[in-house]
């Protein structure tokens, strides 16, 4: 129930379009009950008084007021009711970013990212059924009985209690049955879906690999059998919709038949006229509109709450590493300070462990100063990665200091510290879009020239013209029309028209065979030649001409220096650079 409660919460800003929905949905209703009523008056009135213009001249202007307004009011319903939907799905999706963002590593070290992607989508898009279904139809269906009743009860109060008691068990009862039998499957259905987009996301992503090791039939059989499974759950479903469906006209007609019965003893007793009968059958039918999707709602109900449930019991689970929480430390001159240059990083005595009790950093201490091509090496598990993630603020540190112009990193808003990064990763985010519009990402608003600039300055300018339709073709989902060193040179041009204080590269070569890398690096060099880097890899080919080397073992630094220096030093520089010669030998 308390899910019931928070979804409704989310719809508090949006009451007054709701309500106005709800208001368009009963007349829309409410004018088919007029339409109907007039309709049944005007047939009876024209067979029984013909000679009496007045009698019909006057249900014909009904007739056509109920049918042209119940057209208008429809459409005006479905406008605001849709229209306030979107904007209370919109509400929802920056609330759960907002939730998930801080712990988004976190997240995703205890969830399939396929799993979370997918759920979040469908369950985010399942609760407009929410609104639309659960919470205005149930309401319009009440006010309708109550319009039923008032109209019937003023030929004869009998009329009125049995009509609205039909309508009650009709919108109460069926709906009741549809979700008791609809709950079980609908739930499953929400799960076999999220199984099938992951089983599809991973075959897609996978299939090169799959193809080479001859597995891809085995997935593709995975595929089908999800796919079997879900068209069962929804043909039982399509039976429960059918069967409700079935039951609610049977229950109208039942209701037909019992407002003839009580009516016609009453014609005969003379305490009411002939003439309303075809009105009063009419007007019972067209209460039955308002009360015969209910069913459908409430079969779907399962599985909107517990879309609902998911999503909160997402948002609302505990972090287990504490968060850096409110960054209450910093004034507006300490923000001011933050961004003045000479920008300076330094690191002292850092510990920081995970929170599954890995130790990766250890009285780590090193400076970045401005202007500076620093690079971080070490072996693979030797905390490179982490010291990035602590400086972007996605980890907290347990004990030490990082300051950054002299101001301790866990003072300062992640906003104000990650503004001062511009980022060329491993796996660089690139969106099946055009070329120029995934270099905008890096400076939105930026002019083509602005962007061809920064693509000449990372020397894939040329390559861009080279393609089909130059600047303007689109590169495939994650760029897979590029090649891996066009990526990180596109990611590069992104983060230079960016033109962030500090460009951090995490193992951007990774992907370049060792001569590429080598050239690669070099280039960077020249490109970034004012700028302050810092590189993050355990390739170390090219690093010759970087201002400082610092090598990392076991979380902490065991040596650092120029390259000329480490070479003589013969340390585990020099032994790490002889290892990874040997290997490509
Ligand atoms: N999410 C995590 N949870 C627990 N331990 C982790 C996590 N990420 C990294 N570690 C551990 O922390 C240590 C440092 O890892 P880190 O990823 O910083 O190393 P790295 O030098 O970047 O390695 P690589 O070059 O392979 O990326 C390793 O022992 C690793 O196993």
């Amino acid at each position: 129930m308390s899910t019931f409660w928070r979804m409704l919460h989310f719809m508090k800003p949006y009451r007054l379009q709701m309500s106005a929905a709800i208001l368009l949905g009963f007349l829309t209703v409410g004018a088919n009950v007029g339409l109907m009523g007039t309709s049944g008056y005007l047939i009876a009135a024209a067979a029984l008084h013909p000679e009496n213009v007045l009698l019909i001249w006057l249900p014909i202007v009904g007739v056509r007021f109920f049918g042209l307004s119940r057209g208008v009011f429809r459409y005006l319903e479905r406008l605001f009711s849709h229209d306030a939907a979107f904007r209370v799905l919109a509400g929802i999706r920056k609330w759960l970013y907002g939730r998930l963002e801080p712990r988004g590593a976190e997240l995703l070290e205890k969830n399939r990212s396929g799993d979370m992607l997918g759920s979040v989508v469908s369950d985010v898009e399942q609760l407009q059924h929410f609104f639309l279904r659960l919470v205005a139809p149930p309401v319009i269906a009440l006010l309708t009985i109550g319009l039923c009743f008032s109209i019937l009860a003023a030929y004869h109060y009998s009329l009125g209690l049995l009509v609205a008691l039909m309508l009650i068990l009709a919108g109460a009862g069926i709906p009741y049955a549809a979700h008791r039998f609809g709950r079980v499957r609908g739930e499953s259905l929400a799960e076999a879906r999220a199984e099938l987009y992951l089983q599809a996301s991973e075959l897609v992503t996978g299939l090169p690999e799959l193809v080479a090791a001859g597995r891809e039939g085995e997935q593709l059989l995975r595929l089908e059998s999800t796919q079997r499974r879900i068209d069962g759950l929804n043909t039982g479903m399509n039976r429960i919709a059918s069967l409700s469906g079935a039951a609610m006209s049977a229950m109208a007609k039942l209701a037909m038949w019992l407002v003839l019965l009580t009516a016609i003893p009453l014609i005969g007793q003379g305490k009411l006229e002939g003439l309303a009968l075809p009105t009063l059958i009419l007007v019972t039918l067209a209460g039955f509109e308002s009360v015969m999707a209910l069913p459908a709602a409430f079969q779907q109900a399962g599985q909107t709450l517990a879309a609902g449930k998911r999503l909160f019991a997402l948002a609302d689970a505990p972090l287990t590493q504490p968060s850096y929480g409110q960054a209450a430390g910093c004034s507006v001159q300490g923000l001011i300070e933050l961004n003045q240059p000479p920008l300076e990083i330094r690191f002292q005595q850092v510990q920081m462990h995970y929170p599954d009790g890995t130790s990766a950093l250890r009285q780590l201490s090193f400076e970045l100063k401005q202007d500076q091509h620093v690079a971080i090496v070490g072996e693979s598990g030797a905390g490179k990665s982490s010291i990035l993630q602590l400086l972007l603020k996605l980890r907290p540190y347990q004990t030490g200091s990082i300051l950054l112009n002299r101001m301790e990193l866990r003072e300062l808003p992640e906003e104000a510290v990650r503004s001062l990064f511009g980022v060329v990763s491993q796996q660089v985010q690139l969106f099946n879009a055009t070329v120029l519009e995934n270099l905008r990402l890096g400076k939105p608003g930026a002019s083509a020239e602005e962007c061809m600039h920064a693509a000449k300055l990372a020397l894939i300018h040329d390559a861009i013209e080279a393609m089909p339709q130059g600047y303007d073709t689109v590169i495939g989902e994650g760029g897979a029309r590029l090649s891996g060193g066009e990526r990180q040179r596109v990611a590069l041009a992104r983060a230079l028209l960016r033109d962030a204080p500090i460009t951090l590269f995490d193992e951007p070569t990774s992907s370049l065979d060792p001569l590429t890398r080598q050239a690669f690096v070099q280039s960077m060099r020249t490109v970034l030649k004012n700028r302050t880097v810092l590189w993050i890899t355990h390739r170390l080919e090219g690093l010759e001409t970087m201002d400082h080397i610092i090598v990392v073992r076991q979380g902490s630094v065991c040596e650092q220096g120029t390259h000329p220096a480490l070479i003589e030093a013969r340390g585990a520089y020099w032994k790490l650079r002889e290892a990874q010669r040997r290997r490509w030998i």
